[in-house]
C-alpha cells in the first residue's frame, strides 16, 4: 500500500512562523522565524514543506519575500498557499521553485482564470477545499464561496489534479481530523487529497493512512508538531508502515 505523505507546515504572518486556531485571525500562536522552523522538518526527514502565506489570504499585505527565501533554501518539495489569486501572484509563487501551488479564493470567486491555469499549469497547481460544513470560505477563510460539492465537479470536470480539504472547525484546535469529510471527497472524486486540519496524535495520522486507499494521499501536520504532540520523526514512521 502506498505510504501517506506527510506535509509540516509552516503559516507566516507579519514575518513568523504562527498557527492559527479555526484560521481565525488574532488567534495566533508565534513559534519564531519561518525559515529555522521549516529547516527543522527538512532536517527530521520530511519531504514535503507546506509554507502558508497567511497575510496575503488575509488581504493584510504579504510576506512574499520571506516566503521566496523559505522555499529557496529548501532541498525538499514546497506546497505554496496563501493569496495566489491572479497572474501576478501565481508567477510569484512558481518563481520561488515550489513544486505546487495551491489555490483557494480564486477557484470561488475567479472559475475562468482558474480552469485556464489547470489548463496550463497540471499538477502545479491544487485547489484548497475549505470547507465549514459543505460551504466553502473564501479569503483567508472569511467568505462563504459556495457549495463544495458544486465547486468539486467542476474542477474535476476541468481537469483539477489535487485537493487540499480542510475542515476548518478542526483546523488549529488539535481535535482530530474530518475523516468523514475526506471520505466524502474522495468518493465523489477520483483526484488525490490531502487532509488538513486538526492532526492531535500519532493515532489521528494512522487513521488518515487506512484512506488512503480511498485516495488520501497526504496530511498536513501543523499545530501537533509546534505544540510537541509527537516529532515529526515520530510521524514519519507512524504512517511508513
Ligand atoms: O492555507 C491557507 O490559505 C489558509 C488561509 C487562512 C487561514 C489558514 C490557512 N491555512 C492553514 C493551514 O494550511 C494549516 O497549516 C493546516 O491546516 C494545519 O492545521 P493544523 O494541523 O490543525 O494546525
Amino acid at each position: 500500500m502506498a505510504k501517506l505523505e506527510l506535509l509540516p507546515a509552516v503559516d507566516v504572518r507579519d514575518g513568523q512562523a504562527v498557527r492559527l486556531v479555526h484560521g481565525e485571525s488574532g488567534t495566533e500562536t508565534s513559534y519564531g522565524s519561518p525559515l529555522q522552523a521549516a529547516l527543522a522538518w527538512q532536517s527530521a526527514g520530511a519531504e514535503w514543506l507546506h509554507l502558508v502565506d497567511l497575510d496575503a489570504a488575509f488581504g493584510t499585505g504579504d510576506n512574499r519575500e520571506l516566503i521566496s527565501e523559505v522555499a529557496r533554501a529548501m532541498d525538499i518539495k514546497v506546497e505554496l498557499s496563501g493569496g495566489i489569486r491572479d497572474d501576478a501572484s501565481l508567477a510569484a509563487a512558481l518563481a520561488t521553485g515550489a513544486t505546487r501551488v495551491n489555490i483557494g479564493t480564486a477557484a470561488m470567486e475567479d472559475p475562468e482564470w482558474v480552469a485556464k491555469i489547470i489548463a496550463e499549469h497540471g499538477d502545479k497547481i491544487a485547489v484548497g477545499l475549505d470547507v465549514r460544513g459543505t460551504t466553502l470560505r473564501g479569503r483567508g477563510w472569511t467568505r462563504d464561496g459556495g457549495d463544495l460539492w458544486e465547486t468539486l465537479a467542476r474542477l474535476d470536470s476541468e481537469g483539477c489534479a489535487r485537493y487540499v480539504v480542510t475542515d476548518i472547525a478542526k483546523d488549529g484546535t488539535l481535535q482530530g481530523p474530518n475523516l468523514q469529510l475526506l471520505k466524502d471527497v474522495c468518493a465523489r472524486t477520483d483526484r488525490p487529497v490531502v487532509a488538513s486540519g486538526g492532526v492531535s496524535s500519532l493515532d489521528d495520522l494512522r487513521a488518515i493512512a487506512e484512506l488512503v486507499p480511498l485516495g488520501v494521499e497526504g496530511s498536513i501536520v501543523g499545530k501537533a508538531l509546534y505544540a510537541k504532540a509527537f516529532t515529526l520523526e515520530e510521524a514519519l514512521e507512524a504512517v511508513s508502515r
